[in-house]
């Protein structure tokens, strides 16, 4: 049998990664199953002049289920995501990520996550369905 391909953290991931150019250098921390980021998003991420594109909205809540998933000692793929946009995110706006997940079976992380503005906003929310690859070594 083929072995599987381990998951592996090269600074390069689009959202997170410190050394992407192009990426969105988000900046997570996690613990006890809960992410956390803050940040502001440019007109290089807008799509309809001065709102941020959906799929940014959709990649970082994505990225803060993973570090939740991450902050429970799993690397994990998301095998489902469903996005509740709620408010248009203007360009240039302070924005708060969190996310919370759990483990409900040997292999699934179930995990929530939402974007606020700075007025605590709901701009959009995220369940997502992550499937444990592998666990994380502690080095
Ligand atoms: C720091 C960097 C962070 C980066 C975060 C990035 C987050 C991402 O973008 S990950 C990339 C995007 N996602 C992917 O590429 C995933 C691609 N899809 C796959 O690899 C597969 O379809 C995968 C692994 C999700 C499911 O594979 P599949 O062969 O169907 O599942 P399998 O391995 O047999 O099953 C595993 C378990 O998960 C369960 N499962 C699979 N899919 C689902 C689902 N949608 N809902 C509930 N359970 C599911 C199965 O039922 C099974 O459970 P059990 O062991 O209890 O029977």
């Amino acid at each position: 049998m083929e072995k599987e391909e381990t998951l592996r953290i090269d600074n390069y991931c689009f959202v997170c990664g410190k050394e992407n150019p192009k990426g969105l250098k988000a900046k997570f921390i996690s613990s006890n199953g809960k992410a956390k980021a803050e940040m502001i998003l440019y007109k290089e991420y807008q799509g309809y002049s001065g709102i941020i594109h959906g799929g940014i909205i959709a990649a970082l809540l994505d990225e803060a289920c993973a570090y939740a998933g991450i902050s429970l000692g799993y690397y994990t793929v998301t095998a489902e995501i469903k996005i509740r946009y709620r408010k248009t995110l203007k360009v240039g706006e302070k924005i708060i990520i969190e996310a919370f997940a759990e483990q409900i079976k040997s292999k699934l992380i179930q995990a929530k996550a939402q974007i606020k503005d700075s007025k605590d906003t709901i701009i959009a929310e995220a369940e997502g369905k992550l499937i444990i690859k592998e666990k994380i070594e502690k080095s």
